[in-house]
């Protein structure tokens, strides 16, 4: 049986981030994957998502600039994309584990479970350890209605070496809004299905409006309310049933009805953690309701801390103090950035417009940008921001929209984290003209 100091569960951002840091501070730590090397994020996630977004970007920008310079159309050659994507991705598991070899960190391949308090399963090895840290991060999961198994995931899109000639995306979150743009600009027909008639809702209501029309100008089709009943096989594709008469049939139809922690295989009843499909539950030091296993990244049952990859970084630098001792204060999240990589770009930080309506503490302060040089200049059909001001003049929140809007959110989250005033802003001198030198007009 081996000993460590430290197992972590889960080798993707947040585990090895962890694994790392608590090898730095040469403690004996070891790391524990199932499936790929380096997790969500690198293999299946946001990284091949924006390798693919680039080609997406560049159609765009293009499309912005016939007849003001540019001519010819540019079109998305969805095999040679994908080939460029895999060239990124193949390379992410055996680059990720010799990493951790080179670090001298032992590494462990295989289903990771508890059998009894302080044992972990590992295939035939039981390991032992001081602690544990969760980090086993979440998988797709599908509409409980018949025939679902025939629906794609995330996954399965990030790895299609041809593009369906029509597809469903069942949803209405990040995943369906990201994916559904990048297969509209690689030529698709593309219908995006939504329960509500309220997109991603964490987002700025109006702000989500204008991409929803912006995208349906684009050629994507909408169909808000509908209740999918049952999903088929035919002889001309997949056949999407629901309420109100509704009736699609498509070459491929995705699942994008959100993620489920991954729990449930690891006999955490066995050893006294507490969780549910939302995830393990932690109180404010990152500590399960086992006072030897912790957990970080998406696998924590968070209620308003958005599941992302710099989020479990963060957490990961936060447990490594923890663990080795270099603090003992409870977690305290800066203001955290969030955007939806479509073009255009829905970005948001802090606190939104419409927590803003019930106080007087705060006002919000709403521009269309449009017309500002930033955006003539790319001739982008739309650019808005929010940004909500406490009563000193503080900046504390911000929503945009725009094709640049991930630079933006950027730039104010630093603001915001600084306690900036216009003042603060103003005394810096940023390179012109860029979207950083426009902050000061934000105020
Ligand atoms: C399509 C998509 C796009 C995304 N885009 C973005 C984005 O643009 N920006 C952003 O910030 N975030 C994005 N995310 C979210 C981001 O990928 C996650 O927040 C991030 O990967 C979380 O890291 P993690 O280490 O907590 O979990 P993961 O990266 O999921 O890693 C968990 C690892 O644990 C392993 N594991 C699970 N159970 C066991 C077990 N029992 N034994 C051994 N190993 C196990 C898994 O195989 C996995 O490798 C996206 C996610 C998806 C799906
Ligand atoms: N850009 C990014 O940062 C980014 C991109 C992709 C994914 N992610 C991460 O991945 C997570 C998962 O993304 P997601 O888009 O799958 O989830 P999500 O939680 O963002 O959205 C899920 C959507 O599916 C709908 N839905 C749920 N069950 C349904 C059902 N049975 N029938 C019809 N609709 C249903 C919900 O109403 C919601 O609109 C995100 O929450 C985020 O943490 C982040």
């Amino acid at each position: 049986m081996q000993s460590f100091d430290q197992i972590v569960i889960g080798g993707g951002p947040g585990g090895l981030a962890l694994a790392y840091g608590l090898k730095a501070a040469g403690k004996n730590v070891a790391i524990v994957e199932e499936n790929l090397w380096g997790g969500t994020c690198p293999n299946r996630g946001c990284d091949p998502k924006k390798i693919l977004v680039a080609a997406v970007e560049a159609k765009r920008h293009a499309e912005q600039l016939a007849h003001a310079g540019l001519d010819g159309t540019t079109t998305i050659n969805w095999p040679d994309l994908m080939r460029n994507k895999f060239a990124y991705t193949d390379a992410i598991p055996d680059d990720t584990l010799q990493g951790l070899q080179h670090s001298e960190i032992t590494t462990f391949y295989g289903h990771a479970a508890f059998t009894s308090a302080g044992h972990l399963a590992v295939g035939e090895e039981t390991l032992t350890a001081a602690q544990f840290i969760l980090a086993t991060g979440q998988r797709p999961v599908r509409p409980a209605i018949d025939g679902a198994q025939l629906l794609q995931t995330s996954t399965d899109f990030l790895n299609w070496r041809q593009l369906p000639k029509q597809i469903a995306f069942i949803g209405g979150g990040y995943i369906a809004f990201e994916l559904a743009d990048i297969a509209n600009a690689a030529g698709a027909d593309v219908h995006v299905i939504l329960r509500h008639d309220r997109a991603l809702r964490a987002f700025d209501a109006e702000l989500v409006k204008d991409l929803r029309d912006q995208l349906a100008k684009a050629g994507v089709h909408f169909h808000e309310n509908v209740t999918l009943t049952k999903v088929a096989k035919t002889s001309t594709g997949i056949e999407l049933t629901g309420d109100q008469q509704f009736d699609l049939t498509v070459a491929a139809a995705v699942a994008a009805t959100g993620r489920i922690a991954n729990v449930d295989t690891l006999n955490l009843e066995a050893v006294g953690v507490s969780a549910d499909r939302h995830g393990v539950v932690v109180n404010d030091h990152l500590q399960t309701t086992n006072e030897h296993i912790y957990a970080l990244g998406d696998v924590v049952a968070k209620k308003s801390i958005p599941k992302l990859t710099p989020v479990a970084g963060f957490e990961a630098r936060y447990l490594t103090d923890t663990l080795t001792g270099a603090h003992s204060e409870a977690i305290q999240y800066p203001a955290i950035p969030t955007v939806v990589f479509g073009m255009p770009r829905l970005a948001q930080v802090g606190v939104s417009p419409a927590e803003t309506t019930t106080t007087t503490d705060r006002r919000v302060k709403a521009l269309d940008m449009t017309h500002w040089y930033t955006y003539q200049r790319i001739h982008d059909p739309l650019a808005k921001v929010k940004v909500v001001l406490d009563r000193q003049g503080r900046l504390v929140g911000a929503s945009a929209l725009s094709t640049i809007a991930d630079e933006l959110i950027n730039y104010l989250t630093a603001l915001i984290n600084q306690g900036a005033t216009v003042a603060d802003v103003n005394n810096q001198i940023m390179a012109y003209p860029t979207p950083a030198s426009d902050l000061s007009y934000l105020f």
